[in-house]
């Protein structure tokens, strides 16, 4: 097994910053958070305990005791905006695939496995079909083809030989060199970055002259994300790539090469959801001259057809959350139903994982509520009382809770019989692993309740250790295989809860990018205000430092994505996958609290919008 997480994560990185970040004094951040709040105080005009959680304003002070307050005092109040999407959802009830559409995909299905197993493996038009068929989100149906093609262009010794055309050997192209390597990498083919040393100078600088090659520049910029720690040359082709693409004229490249950069710039291919991508990836493949219409076909219809799928799922998942009727037993809650769906499609979307998909919506709908109570609502008391419950997890532990703190536990331990029922004989070990992810999760929860109370600032190593469980994402690694059957072993379940590298790196993506999208916000810790006081360091160095262990996290990612990987590439793609959320929804602020923005319409254009042909 590979080393523990803790070896890249622990204290040492956080301990060393730059020089230049260690004389700077904290006070700026004292200063900056006051301004901060007094501008958005004045702009409202809101009591400081009731705070409006709109696009603007997130969340309210610390609680601040004195001996004769009472609870309802203590409580930090803050009021979320209901949910945008209300029961939209419920009218897709009845809403099936018919028999005729099924048929017909399959037809059409037959059309494309056909193409793909008669084009030629040694051609770069078969490197641009994968490409296709994995970017229009169905690679799905045709993972085996895939992958004995993509393994015998990796074997593939006369590769070079095989791509003349008129002006020379095609392998010398730098967008077939970074295709090639991209769609290698991904596969989990340890390729050697050499491959791009014929595009450098004598300095180990890329050659100025590929300025000239947008597509080549546009397929080397995508393959960097592949990179793992220490591969200098491909940390230099992102720099070079990315510098050189955004001040390119526009009007130098079709327009359908500038959509692809401006898309690229903001979702590189590495990072970005399978569907969203294929919404996006949709439009330009239909502008491309060259495009195959069958793939395109295949491709709309597969789409609309899963969309429809997905819709149904939604409504039965809306029936139960309206049953639970929050809405009004937890009202202080954030109801984000449809944004926590959306969370979890990203991690799986394939019909066949439909099981594993409905038990974790709903787990991570507790868990968004789960952490409103530990972060807006509950005395430390009762905090004391829900986490002491959590541990016992035991109906009758619901007891001795207030009233609103039972109707959350009745329905987690409601949810986790339910992950039983589902399980075949002999298979109780999953949900018990699933459980005991969810009880370190509300330990961690509480913990950052007992620092707010006690007004305790962690170190960043103290921070971190904490934090890391408490971002959601280990119990989201480990409750994502309960439902997917039996690509999913014991052994699995024992990797997921031993604090593996790839899953630890997730969390980090999402703790420190939560932290970052929140930070003047959010009324608790967070890891740049650790960093800031740990490190008398300024917001700006703070968000540097830790924009670079989110970098290196990727990188980690990536690194345990190669062969021999330890677990399998299904178990492995749902933790890469649960990353890949991360930064849509916290890249420009917090667009899980506050969906009104951009999620919105990337929620609509994945969930609600068909595509349709032009
Ligand atoms: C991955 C999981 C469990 C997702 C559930 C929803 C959730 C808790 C989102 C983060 O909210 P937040 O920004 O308030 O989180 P935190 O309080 O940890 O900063």
């Amino acid at each position: 097994m590979r080393s523990k997480a803790s070896v890249f994560y622990g204290h040492s990185a956080y301990k060393n910053p730059p020089l230049c970040l260690q004389a700077i004094n904290t006070t700026r951040f004292l200063t900056s958070k006051t301004k901060l709040s007094k501008r958005k105080s004045k702009r409202k005009e809101i009591h400081p305990r009731n705070i409006i959680v709109d696009m603007e304003i997130q969340s309210s002070a610390c609680p601040i005791f004195t001996e004769n307050m009472n609870v309802e005092d203590v409580r930090r109040s803050v009021t979320y905006h209901p949910s945008i999407w209300g029961d939209y959802f419920l009218e897709f009830a009845s809403k099936e695939i018919s028999e005729s559409e099924k048929a017909e995909l399959l037809r059409q299905k037959e059309e494309v496995r056909r193409l793909l197993t008669t084009t030629s493996d040694n051609s770069l038009l078969k490197l641009e079909l994968i490409n296709a068929i994995q970017r229009l989100g169905v690679c799905y149906h045709f993972e085996k083809e895939i992958e004995v093609s993509l393994q015998r262009i990796h074997e593939g010794r006369n590769y070079m030989e095989c791509n003349k055309n008129d002006e020379g050997n095609v392998d010398d192209e730098l967008h077939v060199v970074a295709l090639r390597f991209r769609l290698l990498r991904q596969q989990g083919y340890n390729l050697s970055t050499d491959v791009f040393k014929k595009f450098m100078d004598r300095e180990g600088k890329f050659k100025e002259s590929l300025v000239g090659d947008a597509q080549g520049m546009l397929s080397l910029y995508e393959a960097a994300h592949l990179g793992i720690r220490g591969e200098t040359i491909l940390d230099e082709a992102l720099e070079f790539c990315s510098s050189r693409l955004e001040s390119m004229a526009v009007d130098k490249m079709n327009k359908s090469l500038a959509t692809q950069v401006y898309e690229a710039m903001k979702n590189p291919i590495r990072k970005t959801l399978t569907r969203l991508g294929a919404v996006k990836f949709l439009s330009v493949y239909q502008e491309d001259e060259s495009h195959d219409e069958t793939l395109l076909k295949f491709a709309r219809l597969d789409f609309n057809l899963l969309q429809k799928l997905h819709q149904k799922e939604l409504s039965d998942i809306t029936r139960w959350w309206k049953g639970l009727d929050f809405k009004n037993k937890l009202p202080f809650a954030r109801d984000r139903l449809v944004e926590c769906y959306f969370w979890i499609l990203g991690i799986y979307f394939e019909p066949q994982y439909q099981l594993a998909r409905k038990i974790l919506s709903k787990v991570i709908l507790l868990a968004s509520i789960i952490d409103d109570i530990y972060d807006v609502y509950g005395t430390l008391d009762e905090l004391q009382l829900f986490t002491d419950a959590i541990q016992r997890w035991d109906i009758c532990a619901m007891e001795q809770l207030p009233s609103y703190m039972k109707t959350c536990y009745k329905a987690l331990f409601d949810v986790y019989a339910e992950m039983e029922e589902s399980e075949e004989e002999g298979e109780s070990y999953r949900q018990y692993h699933a459980r005991e992810e969810m009880k370190k999760l509300v330990s961690a929860y509480y913990k950052e309740a007992e620092w707010l109370y006690n007004k305790h600032t962690p170190t960043m190593e103290e921070y971190m250790k904490v934090a890391i469980p408490s971002a959601g994402y280990v119990m989201i690694a480990a409750t994502s295989l309960v439902g997917m059957g039996h690509v999913v072993t014991r052994d699995d379940f024992h990797w997921v809860s031993s604090e593996p590298l790839a899953v630890t790196a997730s969390s980090v993506i999402g703790r420190l990018m939560d932290d970052m999208a929140g930070y003047g916000f959010e009324k608790k810790f967070s890891a740049v205000e650790c960093y800031m006081i740990e490190n008398s360091a300024s917001t700006e160095e703070a968000f540097g430092v830790l924009q670079k262990q989110v970098s290196n996290a990727w990188k980690d990612i990536n690194h345990e994505c190669l062969h021999p990987t330890v677990v399998s590439m299904p178990i492995l793609l749902r933790v890469l996958n649960a990353a890949r959320v991360i930064p849509l929804l916290y890249k420009d602020g917090d667009g899980y609290s506050n969906p009104k923005t951009e999620i919105k319409e990337i929620i609509k254009s994945v969930l609600i919008e068909p595509v349709l042909a032009i």
